[in-house]
C-alpha cells in the first residue's frame, strides 16, 4: 500500500495546526501509521532537503525548520503520494488553492506549514530517513484493519 510522509512544520505546530491537519487526512480516508513530535537536527533536514542545498533560500530554510518542533507522520492509502500534495496545495500559498492546507492556513512560502513526499521513492526514502526503527503497517482484511509491525 502507498504510503506518503507528511511533516508539520514549526509554525504549524506552533499556530496550534496539527489537529487540523490530521483531521484531513483522517477524514480523506488515509491511515495514520506513525506519527512523531520531535525537534529536528540540522544534520537530518540537510539529509532531507539534499536536493536544494544549492538553493539561496536553503540556509533560511535550514533556520526556520530547526525553529521549533515539528510533527512527523507517516499516512497510508491508495495515492498517498500524490493525493497528499494535492491536499497541501502548492508550494507557493499564493498559488494555492483555498480548500488546500497551504491555501488556507498561511500566505509565506517560507513558513508554508507542512511538508508532503513529491514521489513514492522519495517517500519511501524520507519515511526510513524520519522513522529509522520501522513503522506500523495496515494489511486490509474484510471487516477490519489489521496491524502489524513493519521490518
Ligand atoms: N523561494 C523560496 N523562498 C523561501 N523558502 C522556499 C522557497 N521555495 C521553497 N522554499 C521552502 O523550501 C521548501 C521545499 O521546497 P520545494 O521546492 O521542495 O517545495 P515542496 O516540495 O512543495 O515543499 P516541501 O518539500 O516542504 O513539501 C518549501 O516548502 C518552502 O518551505
Amino acid at each position: 500500500m502507498e504510503r506518503t510522509y507528511i511533516m508539520v512544520k514549526p509554525d504549524g505546530v506552533q499556530r496550534g495546526l496539527v489537529g487540523e491537519i490530521v483531521k484531513r487526512f483522517e477524514q480523506k480516508g488515509f491511515k495514520l501509521a506513525a506519527l512523531r513530535l520531535m525537534t529536528p537536527t540540522e544534520e537530518h533536514l540537510k539529509q532531507h532537503y539534499k536536493d536544494l542545498a544549492e538553493k539561496p533560500f536553503f540556509p533560511g530554510l535550514i533556520k526556520y525548520m530547526t525553529s521549533g518542533p515539528v510533527v512527523g507522520m507517516v499516512w497510508v492509502g491508495k495515492g498517498a503520494v500524490t493525493t497528499g500534495r494535492k491536499m497541501l496545495g502548492a508550494t507557493n500559498p499564493a498559488d494555492s488553492a483555498p480548500g488546500t492546507i497551504r491555501g488556507d492556513f498561511c500566505i509565506e512560502v517560507g513558513m508554508n506549514i507542512c511538508h508532503g513526499s513529491d514521489t513514492v521513492e522519495n517517500a519511501e526514502a524520507e519515511i526510513a530517513l524520519w522513522f529509522p526503527e520501522g513503522v506500523a503497517t495496515y494489511e486490509k482484511s474484510e471487516d477490519a484493519w489489521l496491524y502489524e509491525k513493519r521490518n
